[in-house]
């Protein structure tokens, strides 16, 4: 069969010549981070979904209460389509639910510790319910059955985002991966 990308290749792959990531994750738990550290050292072109949704406007308006824009996710999607059909893209955003399932190969959701996430909350300024909402968001770990919901479970994958070494790891993870992607043509 040689390297020639057969029917069951263009569904499993998209047709796509680069995978799509997705970095979700509880706010504070380190996908901006992460995806800075990754986007350095692999060709993956990265996509901050909270900056494109304010630099675009694709939003309904500010939430008060949670000091944040409430995402158009049609606005989104319609934006990201393009960009994601060619592939290549690190998408970096604290849910998974509202992409369409075909874009991603590989879905990477970060868990944190609680003890460690509340002081990386806290010192971020965060208090009263937006605080106890990400918290227990990451104590039932909703973005990892989220991700479990709306994924194959074969391309979710879940990492530890504790310390500096678990983000060096993790991104040795990623590099791995996207190498046996471009190596494998199932
Ligand atoms: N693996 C890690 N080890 C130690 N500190 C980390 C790690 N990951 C992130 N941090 C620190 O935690 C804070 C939050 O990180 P970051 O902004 O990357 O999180 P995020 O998940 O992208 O948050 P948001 O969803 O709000 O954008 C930053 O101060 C960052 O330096």
């Amino acid at each position: 069969m040689g390297n020639e990308a057969t029917d069951d290749d263009m569904g499993v792959r998209g047709g796509r010549a680069a995978p799509n990531i997705l970095v979700t994750g509880t706010p504070g738990t380190g996908k901006t981070s992460l995806c800075h550290q990754l986007a350095a050292s692999v060709p993956l072109q990265y996509i901050n979904i909270g900056d494109l949704v304010k630099e675009k406007e694709l939003h309904d308006g500010w939430d008060e209460e949670y000091q944040s824009w409430n995402l158009n996710e049609d606005k989104l999607c319609d934006e990201l389509e393009d960009r994601v059909a060619e592939g290549g893209c690190l998408l970096d955003y604290h849910g998974c639910e509202l992409f369409p399932e075909r874009w991603f190969d590989l879905v990477v959701v970060l868990q944190t510790d609680n003890s460690v996430l509340y002081d990386r909350l806290v010192a971020r300024g965060y208090s009263g319910r937006k605080l106890e909402d990400n918290m227990e968001c990451e104590i039932m770990q909703v973005i990892l059955e989220e991700a479990r919901e709306s994924y194959e479970h074969s391309k979710v994958l879940a990492l530890p985002s504790n310390s500096v070494e678990d983000m060096e790891q993790n991104v040795e993870t990623i590099s791995q991966w996207l190498k046996s992607w471009k190596s494998n043509p199932s």
